[in-house]
């Protein structure tokens, strides 16, 4: 992180974060600018096998064909909704100038207090929110979304609908014959699906049914690593995820980050909201965007957050959590 205000103004630094509330107006530089060549893609070998920490078994990598890389970069993105009422009609900001980027190979972090804006801005760079048009640019290797775009992209919404009845094994194999290409026989795309649940290191639940209010079925952490298989079988090169680990005790949200890493180091670009992570799975993201009230209070690496904030005077007084921290100081700028 660096705090050089004419980068700023020479268009090197593209994030720009203010807090009246905080008493401080900050500018910063986030991140490095994009390599002129995308890191290649490197195609997958049987030598790629992976320790499951969860099941304390090796894993076999997924076997696809070499995912196209992505460069996301966004910048000075804004949001406006229009709220109809019977006698008024306002205007509410949702967002405001939000800027960074992400790699692929790279895991970036959305945080900040509920109703920041965090889906909102997911579902906007992962091209679901066509009206009102927001502002700013966002591209995808310099380019802006196209509809070929659509099946390069992998989404995992907060609630995912799975069918209870139905195994593991089953609704990944229907998920590899409903959404892969036509070229692709079926017994490839029910390889795929077992490549999947190898991936994932769901091969011990392979043949549980996935349960619900009514069914016993797998466990929260399982039901998660199904909803990401389900997007993964697409081989995509970005992965939108709307907060995976909620609902899951730190441990099982670790495994889940991890496999995020994973993912993302076979060349796909991951970017995911984040609720209250632990310590621990705060130091597992590569990048972090910081979000109070629509705003943007950081971004760049997230082994940097919290020096650039002791750098403008926010320190914790005591040794603490540092996403708990940065969440309070979003909250007190929330205010
Ligand atoms: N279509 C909409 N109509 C009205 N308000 C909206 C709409 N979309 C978003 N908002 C408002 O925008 C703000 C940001 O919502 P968003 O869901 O992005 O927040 P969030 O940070 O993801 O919250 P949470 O962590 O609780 O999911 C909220 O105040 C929400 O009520």
């Amino acid at each position: 992180m660096k705090l050089d205000i004419d980068d700023v103004s020479s268009g090197a630094a593209l994030s720009r974060a203010s807090s009246a509330s905080l008493g401080l107006s900050f500018s910063f530089t986030g991140f490095t600018m994009p390599p002129d060549e995308i890191a290649d893609s490197r195609p997958f070998s049987d030598d790629d096998i992976a320790e499951d920490i969860e099941a304390g078994i090796k894993k076999r990598k997924l076997q696809t064909e070499p995912t196209l890389p992505i460069y996301l970069k966004f910048t000075d993105v804004t949001y406006k909704i229009i709220l109809k009422g019977v006698t008024s009609t306002l205007e509410k900001d949702i967002l405001n100038g939000i800027t960074g980027s992400v790699n692929p190979g790279e895991v970036l972090a959305l945080m900040g207090p509920s109703g920041s804006g965090k889906t909102t801005l997911l579902s906007l760079l992962g091209g679901r929110v066509k009206e009102p048009t927001p502002g700013g640019s966002i591209t995808y290797n310099d380019q802006p979304y196209s509809k070929f775009l659509k099946s390069r992209i992998g989404f995992v919404t907060q609630d995912d609908v799975l069918f209870p009845h139905l195994t593991v094994k089953e609704t990944l194999t229907y998920a590899a014959l409903l959404r892969l290409p036509n070229k692709l026989t079926k017994e490839e795309k029910e390889k795929r699906a077992l490549d999947v649940i190898y991936e994932l290191g769901l091969e011990r639940c392979q043949d549980t049914m996935i349960g619900g209010s009514f069914v016993r079925g797998v466990s929260g952490g399982e039901r998660k690593r199904v909803c990401i298989g389900n997007e993964i079988i697409i081989n995509p090169s970005l992965l939108f995820l709307d907060e995976p680990t909620s609902g899951l005790d730190s441990t099982t949200a670790l495994r889940i980050v991890e496999m995020l890493h994973d993912i993302a180091e076979d060349g796909k670009t991951v970017i995911t909201t984040i609720h209250q992570p632990s310590s621990r799975l705060f130091h597992k993201f590569d990048k972090l965007i910081l979000l109070g009230k629509g705003s943007l209070l950081y971004f760049g690496k997230a082994s940097e957050a919290m020096v650039y904030f002791a750098s403008i005077g926010c320190s914790p007084l005591i040794s603490m959590n540092p996403a708990e921290f940065l969440l309070d100081l979003s909250k007190w700028k929330h205010k």
